[in-house]
């Protein structure tokens, strides 16, 4: 049973509240990711570090340092309980038992979250972990989580009780609409939505009160969240499909620039020797969608489907579809994950657009689990406005990491490699904007 959330907020500010309290709470892609890192790349050494995009918000004039430090020890300290390892070990994740080999489990047994270099530069915090990939992967999600719970607890410290109170009933009602929403759209064909938030939520708690309400509202169209703690206790499907770590790392690794061409291709082929059915999702924007698409071998069009995650939704499925079309695959049959940045105007616009001609699955994040824009009473919107904030491999092996995209926004890495980079792949910039 959920507490009232108000009160828990208001009782819970006198002492340390831990933000991160199990190893389940995270996103289960990072579990599938990581037996595959565990089993084919376990000496790779990976740093990853956090990115601010959101220039306009500086975290360490909100976030108090010490707080901080206490959140991230405090995560350090968890360990995988034995209940959770049963139950990873017992569970069936989509359709299949024993997705998890028992040297894996055995290797969550002892696992726990390295250390992490905490630095200030210019009122910003500068946040990395390096060592292992197998380790330092696992930062990715508990670090945004604490530090997005961080912030969204420094905006309501100040209010009152009642503020609160409305604050958290305005949210509640705003969700409610969105839901109401959905029910509409799921009545007009099929709708499949999967909650994508822990990494930029609000808090724990939130976040189970969005997904039950979505239960509530939605019934089958939730088809279940990404969050393995939520989906073990509320009896939810764990959904997940791969990120742009993969990719990136062994792009890093690749020798030479032919290697470096492969580099998307080979990680497609090592995931396809550990997964299989719906877990094979091309995720094809990691260096420029419609050159790996061009590039793509003929086998990745076998693949369930894909997860265009930087393009302007319909656009990113149209290109898929027309690509499946070209290769002779029916694109009615193939799966479209929509992912990025997902609010309930372009879940209708998406979903609306493509039934008949694609199964699409929505991913809501941020819009899901941190809306509270118009909630607080006296109106200060940029304090619970979720800050881009994003924790990406950045270095491996002593070599810079590097992310394209299809949004020029989400580049990363030194200018010298992105140049190579583009020029490798035939970085093809805004040629879909064009069509
Ligand atoms: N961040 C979190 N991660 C996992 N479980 C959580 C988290 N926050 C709360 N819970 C669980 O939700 C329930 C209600 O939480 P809450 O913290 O309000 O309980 P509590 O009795 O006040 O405990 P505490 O004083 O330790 O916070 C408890 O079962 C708690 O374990
Ligand atoms: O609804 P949202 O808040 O967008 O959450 C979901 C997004 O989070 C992840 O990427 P992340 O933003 O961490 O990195 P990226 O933007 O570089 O893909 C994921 O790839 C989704 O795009
Ligand atoms: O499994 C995924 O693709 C996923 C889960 C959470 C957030 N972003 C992506």
């Amino acid at each position: 049973m959920i507490p009232d959330l108000a009160s828990r907020v208001h009782d819970h500010s006198y002492r340390v509240d831990p933000i991160i309290r199990t190893l389940l709470d995270t996103d289960f892609y990072k579990f599938l990711m990581l037996q595959m890192i565990w089993k084919l790349k376990p000496d790779v050494h990976a740093t990853f570090g956090l990115h601010n995009r959101s220039g306009a918000v500086r975290l360490a004039d909100c976030i108090d340092e010490k707080e901080l430090t206490a959140q991230l020890d405090h995560a350090r300290s968890l360990r995988f309980q034995k209940n959770e390892l049963i139950w990873l070990a017992g569970n069936s994740f989509y359709g299949r038992t024993k997705i998890f080999e028992p040297g894996f489990l055995e290797y969550l047994g002892d696992f726990r979250l390295p250390p992490y270099q905490l630095s200030r530069r210019n009122g910003e915090f500068e946040l990395r972990f390096e060592g292992l990939w197998r380790e330092t992967t696992m930062w990715e999600v508990p670090a945004l989580a604490i530090l997005n719970e961080l912030r969204a607890r420094s905006a309501m410290f100040r209010m009152g009780r009642f503020e609160l109170d409305v604050l958290y009933a305005r949210a509640k009602a705003k969700l409610w609409s969105k839901v109401e929403r959905l029910r509409i759209l799921a009545r007009e064909g099929p709708l499949k939505i999967s909650d994508f938030g822990t990494r930029r939520r609000h808090g724990f708690l939130w976040q189970r009160w969005c997904i039950e309400a979505l239960r509530e509202g939605v019934g089958e169209a939730l088809i279940g969240t990404s969050n393995v703690k939520h989906a073990m206790d509320l009896g939810l499907e764990a959904i997940g499909t791969n990120a742009h770590e993969l990719p990136m790392v062994y792009a890093a690794l690749a020798e030479n620039d032919a290697a470096l061409r492969e580099a998307p291709f080979t990680v497609l082929e090592d995931w396809s020797r550990l997964y299989d059915g719906n877990l094979l999702v091309l995720l094809p924007d990691t260096f420029g969608t419609t050159n790996f698409l061009k590039a793509a071998p003929d086998w990745a069009a076998d693949w369930t489907g894909a997860r265009p995650d930087s393009k302007p939704p319909i656009e990113g499925a149209e290109e898929l579809i027309d690509w499946w079309k070209a290769r002779g695959r029916d694109p009615g049959q193939k799966l479209i994950v929509l992912s990025d940045g997902m609010t309930i105007d372009s879940i209708e616009a998406s979903v609306r657009h493509l039934r008949g001609r694609a199964q699409v699955s929505i991913g809501w994040g941020t819009n899901l689990t941190n809306d509270f824009a118009g909630c607080v009473p006296h109106g200060a919107d940029v304090d619970v406005m979720p800050p881009s904030l994003v924790c990406k491999v950045i270095e491996v092996e002593g070599r810079p990491a590097v992310k394209l995209s299809d949004n020029p926004a989400k580049f990363l890495g030194p200018k010298d490699e992105i140049a190579r980079y583009e020029r490798v792949f035939g970085y093809q910039p805004g040629v879909w904007r064009q069509a």
